[in-house]
């Protein structure tokens, strides 16, 4: 998961277009969102919208579960005990993740979570309840990178989402460093945690997979991995339309979509 790594582009979303009467299908290039654009939808989805964060983030950790589960169903991980490890950032990537987790434990993986900043609002409280009423072990410190090898088959990356701006602070800077030197596959919720939003990093993580939310983010033009899963199917289409998303018709009642 460290080759070089060319520019790509993803250009397979297809979609269905009413002309004159006639439905044709076309291919359309998906959007990549820029971190301003991907915090105003956020922002249109509750305040014009009327969804609730706690909504969307269940439908958001239901969908990476759910890609997780594809990518890497249990009889192919390499270790008897199919463990994971979550690591949760204090925002709503990391929310994601503690959704994420407890329908990983329903569809029966064994994930371990990280939390180290928890926000203090009823909606993480909530969901780190959740997470343990599932009997879902919480980890007190990162453990170091071998051992992260030995027992986990995968770490699933829930630090930082699209706000992420700046460099790292701590615990996280010391998490991020450890996650470079593993070798396990690391599955990053909407942005590789560390990377910018827009840019991208040359020396950060280089996840196996990639599960961009709403829309992807310009960042993931320089995702090398080998899967990349588009979730969150809620985006209404009048604001799919005003954004010009051109997203991907997911098939049937699927709430994933794999563009990579
Ligand atoms: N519409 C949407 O678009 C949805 C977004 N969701 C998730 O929400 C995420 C965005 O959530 P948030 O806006 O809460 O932001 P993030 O989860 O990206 O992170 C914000 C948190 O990280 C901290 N932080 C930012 N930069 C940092 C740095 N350099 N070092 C250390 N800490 C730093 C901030 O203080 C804040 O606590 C998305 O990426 C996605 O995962 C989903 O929950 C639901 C729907
Ligand atoms: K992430």
């Amino acid at each position: 998961r460290r080759r070089a790594c060319p520019l790509v582009s993803v250009t397979n979303s297809l979609y269905k277009e009413c002309f004159s009467g006639q439905v044709s299908t076309m291919a359309q290039s998906i959007k990549y969102l820029g971190q301003e654009e991907a915090q105003q939808i956020d922002e249109e989805l509750f305040s014009e919208y009327g969804f609730s964060v706690d909504q969307l983030m269940e439908l958001a950790g239901l969908s990476c579960a759910t890609a997780i589960t594809r990518a890497y169903p249990t009889s192919s991980l390499v270790k008897a005990r199919p463990s994971l490890l979550v690591i949760c950032g204090p925002g709503n990537n990391g929310g994601d993740g503690l959704v994420c987790a407890r329908h990983l434990k329903l569809f029966g993986y064994a994930p371990t979570i990280l939390y180290p900043k928890r926000p203090n609002k009823l909606l993480f409280q909530g969901l780190t309840t959740q997470c343990e009423k599932m009997d879902i072990p919480f980890l007190t410190e990162m453990p170091e990178a071998m051992v992260v090898d030995e027992a986990y088959n995968l770490v699933i990356d829930a630090i930082f989402g699209f706000s992420f701006k700046g460099a790292v602070r701590e615990p996280f800077g010391s998490i991020l460093d450890v996650l470079k030197k593993t070798t396990v596959p690391i599955v990053s919720i909407d942005i590789p945690s560390g990377w910018d939003v827009e840019q991208g990093s040359t020396d950060g993580l280089q996840p196996d997979m990639l599960i961009s939310l709403t829309a992807p983010k310009k960042s993931a033009k320089h995702f090398c991995g080998r899967y990349h899963y588009l979730g969150g199917r809620f985006v209404p289409p009048a604001m799919e339309k005003k954004y010009q998303l051109n997203l991907p018709l997911y098939p049937n009642t699927d709430c994933v979509y794999q563009l990579q």
